[in-house]
């Protein structure tokens, strides 16, 4: 539905997209994960088209890019991206903001249905002006829905959010899927992703270094948290195997290979280090932490 072919975009010497290509499907959430201005808002410009790459293209439904103005329209009719907060008309309801998003994509979803599933009735008659940060980023999400497009671009959607209406809108986010949405999600809340994500890519130095597949018959591990001196008492000890990680203090010891035995004596042994271990696959956060640790290192040594 989308394939992005080699995608490049540079501002000056900083290099933010390099050569960058992807295809998603319908009925697939691709999330984004990379720190703060690594290219994630610039990739959905350009898909967009807000922004020109300097070379590379993005092609729709396998024929349409946005060389001619024809085509442009047709992805647009297709393609809704997440509003920015300062974007909201503030003299107008919120209940207006979602009508101008149905209209302008012709969605099919009835407007107060959404309402009522987001919990927007108590306040969406109201001026925006009157919104708080979080009743704001709830009319946004909900202008998605109600715009209702095949595919959406969403950029920080659970930003200023709390618990409760960040599950909410992840709910929300798993019955898009099954209604065959494409939807991409750039976003801070990494353990979040895991929930709903089919794929998530991570953005380094302009490429993506590593696409994580959230529970897909992924490799269980034992994790436990150990100091680097013990680490390293443990990998003389044990044979960890090759693919072992020790990311951020957490030890992941690839599990499922070894016999019963086997795993009861790892487990029996890791315990003296900590009386808390976990077994399961390795998640958004641990992987944002294997490939970004020494920018956060770096970030650490600057603050001492
Ligand atoms: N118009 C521009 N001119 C110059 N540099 C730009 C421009 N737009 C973006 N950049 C740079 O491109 C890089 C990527 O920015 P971008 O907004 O895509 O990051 P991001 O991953 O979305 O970050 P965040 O998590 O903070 O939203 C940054 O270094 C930014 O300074």
């Amino acid at each position: 539905m989308i394939e992005i072919k080699d995608l490049s975009i540079a501002y000056g010497d900083n290099i933010v997209l390099d050569k960058v290509s992807l295809t998603a499907n319908k009925g697939e959430i691709i999330g984004l994960a990379a720190p703060n201005g690594t290219g994630k808002t610039t990739l959905f410009n350009v898909m967009a088209n807000y922004t020109k790459p300097d070379s590379g293209k993005v092609k729709f439904n396998g024929k349409y890019t946005y060389k001619t103005e024809k085509d442009q329209i047709k992805i647009h009719e297709q393609l809704a991206t997440f509003p920015n907060q300062s974007d909201l008309f503030e003299e107008l309801s919120g209940l207006d903001h979602m009508k101008l998003y149905k209209n302008m994509w012709r969605g099919k979803k009835n407007i107060q249905t959404i309402v009522n599933e987001l919990n927007m009735d108590h306040y969406v008659r109201n001026k925006v002006k009157t919104y708080s940060l979080g009743m704001r980023q709830r009319l946004c999400f909900a202008m998605m829905v109600a715009a209702d497009s095949p595919i959406m671009l969403m950029d920080e959607v659970m930003n200023g959010l709390d618990v409760s209406n960040v599950s909410l809108i992840s709910n929300k986010l798993m019955e898009m899927k099954r209604e065959d949405k494409l939807i991409f999600i750039a976003s801070h809340l990494l353990e979040n992703l895991d929930l709903y994500a089919d794929r998530v890519l991570f953005l380094k130095g302009g490429k993506f270094i590593h696409e994580h597949k959230p529970n897909r018959h992924e490799k269980a591990y034992i994790k436990i948290n150990v100091t680097e001196e013990e680490y390293k008492v443990i990998k003389e000890k044990y044979i960890l195997g090759e693919d072992h990680e020790y990311i951020s203090q957490l030890l992941c010891i690839p599990f499922s290979h070894l016999s019963f035995n086997e795993q009861i004596e790892m487990i029996e042994t890791l315990l003296e280090y900590d009386e808390e271990l976990a077994i399961g696959p390795l998640g958004t956060l641990e992987y944002y932490e294997k490939y970004f640790q020494e920018l956060n290192q770096l970030k650490a040594t600057s603050r001492s």
